[in-house]
């Protein structure tokens, strides 16, 4: 196959940043992307609709003329969000989802939740309504090994967590894990997940053979190779459980080389090529639509895209470094890399 097309794709899993970012990478998701979830881990995090609303506008703003492109927003759980604010920003219609980041587990979730039991109100409001909950699934306990955190947040906040709330719509993001894919595979209907292009195609010795790559370093971090097969074979499955969220998270070059580099992969600007990349090598181009186009909006109860975008067998390679803030650059993942798809 030398060209394909399908329905445009959407991001349910994506980090713009504010302020002066903004003009910086809004435009990479708006070219690839119909719409995107957008993450509210922000300094202060989105924590109330008005919030929300107003960082919806502002990206907007960001979006170059004659692109569409709908940012679809997320509310930030706190100890302390109310049933009454869950209620808000379901009727704002613009507010999609609300992100559980267990305090510590990432990067901006300091103001995350210490425990879930301060947010039963808000939860049990949201199943109510059927609001998704998006949840960073690690728990963040000091003696739990890196490698284990996703696993052993199953058992400890995930299944108890669905125990309680049994109907509760819950996307598990960014998974890692073989552990996570059987889960979400188990569970009922709404249960669904996310997975990034970069979980699919590398796995911890990308990151650390030969020298530490600080680009390749995100969270959850990446796992052994055995956990990529699992992912691989859950994105290709053709299962509407499982869909794009790219977890696209910039930082500046400076912050990511550094001596305590911090965690994030840049791949707006690549997305599509790579989810490509990674569907080609297990054999299963035919079922990227499912995965990028279709399963997402089917689980947030949105209608599809009705664009097309069209990919091309066609080499390029990627920049090494794109403008960023104040005169720094970016490293998208594999910059000075050569890709086999281009998307037009
Ligand atoms: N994935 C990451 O490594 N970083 C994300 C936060 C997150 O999604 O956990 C970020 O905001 O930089
Ligand atoms: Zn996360
Ligand atoms: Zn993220």
């Amino acid at each position: 196959m030398n060209s394909m097309t399908l329905t445009r794709p959407d991001d349910w899993h994506l980090h713009l940043r504010d302020g002066a970012v903004l003009p910086a990478v809004v435009p990479a998701s708006a070219r690839q992307m119909g719409r995107a979830i957008i993450m509210p881990n922000l300094k202060p995090p989105v924590t109330t609709t008005e919030q929300a609303l107003d960082y919806r506008q502002r990206i907007l703003a960001a979006v170059p003329d004659g692109e569409s492109f709908d940012p679809l927003m997320t509310l930030y759980l706190t100890d302390r969000t109310s049933a009454e604010e869950i209620e808000r920003a379901h009727a704002s219609g613009r507010v999609h989802a609300v992100k559980l980041y267990p305090a510590g587990a990432t990067t901006n979730s300091d103001a995350g939740v210490t425990d879930l039991a301060h947010c039963d109100g808000a939860i049990a409001a949201m199943a109510r309504l059927g609001m998704p909950l998006l949840v960073h699934g690690e728990v963040t306990d000091a003696d739990i090994d890196i490698f284990d955190r996703e696993a052993v947040f199953i058992e400890r906040v995930m299944k108890p967590l669905l125990d309680r709330h049994p109907t509760l719509r819950v996307v598990f993001e960014h998974i890692t894990t073989a552990d996570a894919a059987a889960f979400v595979t188990a569970a009922p209907d709404n249960v669904a997940a996310t997975i990034t292009a970069h979980h699919l195609l590398f796995n911890r010795n990308h990151m650390l053979v030969g020298g530490i790559r600080p680009h390749y370093y995100c969270l959850p971090i990446l796992k052994r190779e055995r956990h990529r097969e699992a992912l691989v074979e859950a994105a290709t499955s053709g299962s509407g459980k499982f869909f794009l969220g790219t977890d696209s998270a910039p930082h500046a070059k400076g912050d990511k080389e550094s001596d305590c580099g911090c965690a994030g992969a840049y791949t707006a600007p690549v997305a599509l090529e790579l989810y490509a990349t990674a569907f080609e090598q297990a054999g299963a181009l035919e079922r990227l639509e499912t995965f990028a186009s279709h399963a997402g909006p089917d689980f947030y109860g949105l209608p599809r895209n009705t664009e097309t975008v069209t990919l091309v067998r066609e080499p390029w390679t990627i920049p090494e470094t794109l403008p960023y803030l104040d005169g720094q650059d970016i490293v998208p993942l594999r910059g000075g890399e050569t890709l086999a798809w281009r998307m037009r």
